[in-house]
């Protein structure tokens, strides 16, 4: 059995509905704190907890005893927030996931599978960048998500945890069925924000900054498919189950789309014109981020699905749906 801890949120319900399309067994657990109790499916059943408390954690560990396996997605991850509030980062990302490993142990649990970001890499030095490049994080973000891969690694070495450490550039699109999608609150990430102008509920995106090292002066970042993500993950615990090796792997399309390029992406999906402000940019944002996820194509046969058009295309869809009818 499969635990999805933060299943309840953007990667993790995407991830859920996909292991269950799978026919694995899944129990989700999740404090709902940034997630949705609706975006679990009725057949799935949710433990409410907290990392935070031990006890909710050995709730989940003594009502469902055949779990072999934890994907973990639960965090803080907002880059500005992690900066003004760096206490609550490190107690969430890193304090509360040694609660789960050390609670792993002691129910004999012993793979994972943990949510990590590019945000490790910080200012990247070359392109592509594969998994072996240097990792300065530039936020407190990354610092947690980094000191989270060296703890978990350390566990491995010392008590024999299996992990899998994801590193996902940006996650982007939602479920093509529609069923769930991204909601943020509060919204933060570049394409939601853009398809709220399309849909009427903001006059204009602003566009952090026009002076980046950049084909156009805005920042790259390379856009992945959430359902690909999830296909990765389940992937991901597959490979442990079979060869029970750890592996870093990166997870993007490997290509890098402007902040510009997306706007005129979105207004051509969307038929909308999207008028943009250029503000100052925003702290801790690199230039470019395009990841090579050649590793995950070897080891895993993982081949995303989605490109650009059909990410926007259904971040559109689910957005229509949930957040309402076009202007
Ligand atoms: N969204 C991205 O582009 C992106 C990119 C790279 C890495 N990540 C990482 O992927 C993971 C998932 O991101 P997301 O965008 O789905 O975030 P999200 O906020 O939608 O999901 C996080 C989930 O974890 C739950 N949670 C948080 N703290 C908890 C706690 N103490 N106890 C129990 N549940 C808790 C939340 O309620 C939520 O359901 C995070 O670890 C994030 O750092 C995200
Ligand atoms: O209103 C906005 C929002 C974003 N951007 C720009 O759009 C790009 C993408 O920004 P997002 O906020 O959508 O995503 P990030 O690139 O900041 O993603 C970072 O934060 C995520 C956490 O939410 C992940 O961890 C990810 O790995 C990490 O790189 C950035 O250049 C940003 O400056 C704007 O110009 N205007």
């Amino acid at each position: 059995m499969i635990a999805v801890i933060g299943g309840a949120g953007y990667i993790g319900s995407h991830t859920v509905k996909y292991l269950m399309q799978q026919g694995k067994d899944v129990v989700v657990f999740d404090n709902l704190s940034t997630g949705h109790k609706e975006f679990i499916p009725s057949n799935v059943p949710l433990v409410e907890g907290d990392l935070a408390n031990k006890e909710d954690l050995q709730g989940l560990f003594t009502q469902y005893p055949l779990i072999d396996t934890v994907v973990h997605f639960a965090a803080f991850a907002y880059v500005g927030e992690s900066v003004e509030k760096p206490a609550m980062y490190y107690q969430n990302n890193v304090v509360n996931t040694i609660h789960l490993l050390d609670m792993m142990l002691l129910y004999e649990v012993k793979n994972i599978v943990f949510s990590s970001t590019c945000a490790t890499y910080g200012n990247p030095i070359e392109w592509p960048i594969t998994e072996t490049h240097p990792q300065n994080p530039i936020n407190p973000y990354g610092r947690t998500k980094l000191m989270m891969e060296h703890i978990i690694e350390d566990y491995s070495r010392a008590y024999g945890l299996k992990f899998v450490a994801l590193r996902y550039f940006n996650a982007a699109g939602a479920d093509s069925e529609c069923e769930i999608g991204e909601w943020h609150e509060p919204e933060s990430h570049l394409i939601p924000l853009v398809l709220e102008v399309a849909i009427g509920k903001r006059p204009s995106i602003s566009i952090f900054g026009g002076d980046f090292n950049t084909i156009d002066g805005t920042c790259i970042r390379d856009y992945i498919h959430v359902t690909d993500l999830a296909d990765a993950h389940c992937k991901a615990i597959e490979y442990l189950k079979e060869h029970g090796e750890n592996l870093t792997l990166n997870l993007g399309n490997g290509l890098g789309y402007s902040v510009l390029e997306i706007i005129r992406m979105i207004e051509t999906v969307t038929e909308c014109s999207i008028p943009t402000v250029i503000t100052e940019r925003r702290s801790g944002d690199p230039d470019k981020l395009i990841g090579s996820a050649v590793k995950a194509r070897e080891l895993l046969g993982w081949q995303p699905q989605y490109d650009l058009e059909k990410i926007i295309e259904t971040a559109w869809q689910w957005h229509v749906k949930k957040f309402g009818g076009v202007k």
